[in-house]
């Protein structure tokens, strides 16, 4: 294609997504449904991907989605937390690179986009033995964690819900100790406002936290100091 064919398309897309307005759950889920190879997480992702170019999306989308493949894939966590699931993009990621036995908890605190989300995990391939939607707030889901977990810790937590519960949250999974020292944390949106008083409470905390890498407005945060790792 040439660069101003690729140029015009582009500019197509974009003026398709203004027109299309506001991020729609529905039209999202029926887009993917019909879309996709069912059982296939791969196709579900691509579809996905297709449909952010003309479409309002709250989804990471595929850049981000890289770099948290890469995390995921070094760490190969066993217990694995989403706070914020919304259509279920970055599920389907973090979910075909856990290991065998790796399971996902993944939180929703809208009932119509848990259930939407749910499906898609579904249509994906992915059983219920793997993931749990929690559609509840994320300060209720941390409240009821340790019944889910039993003796384990997370061994990763990604939040992509509302920047100002990061804090709240984060003190939440501290004080239900719930965190270990090799655990990590994966914040999005932290160019947001509010983000910034979790981003100020971490620079409080050298010895227990450490930003190990950031892509746009997505960091990695290992719990423990450059030590521990
Ligand atoms: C930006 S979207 C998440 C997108 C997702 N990471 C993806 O890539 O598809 C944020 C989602 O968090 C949900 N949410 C907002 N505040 C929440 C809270 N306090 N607890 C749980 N979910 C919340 C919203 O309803 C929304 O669906």
């Amino acid at each position: 294609r040439s660069p101003l064919r690729a140029l015009y398309h582009r500019v197509c897309e974009r003026v398709l997504k203004v027109l299309r307005g506001k991020v729609c759950v529905r039209r999202t889920h029926a887009y993917i449904f019909c879309e996709c190879t069912h059982g296939q997480a791969e196709s579900v992702l691509a579809s996905f991907d297709l449909y952010i170019k003309t479409h309002a999306s709250f989804s990471i989308g595929p850049e981000k989605g890289v770099f948290l493949d890469e995390v995921v894939r070094r760490e190969a966590p066993l217990r694995v937390l989403e706070l914020g699931m919304h259509c279920g993009y970055t599920s389907v990621r973090i979910l075909r690179l856990l290991p065998t036995s790796g399971t996902l908890l993944t939180v929703e605190v809208d009932p119509l986009t848990a259930e939407k989300g749910e499906e898609i995990l579904l249509v994906a391939g992915f059983k219920n033995s793997q993931f749990q939607v929690l559609p509840c707030s994320s300060a209720e889901a941390i409240s009821r964690l340790a019944s889910h977990l039993g003796e384990d810790l997370l061994d990763l937590v990604v939040m992509d819900h509302d920047p100002e519960q990061y804090l709240p949250d984060l003190l939440a999974l501290q004080r239900e100790n719930l965190l270990s020292k090799r655990s990590v944390l994966i914040l999005n949106r932290v160019a947001e406002a509010g983000a910034r008083v979790v981003l100020e409470y971490l620079t409080t905390k050298p010895h227990d936290y450490t930003v190990r890498q950031r892509f746009k407005d997505m960091l990695e945060i290992r719990c423990g100091n450059s030590e521990s790792f």
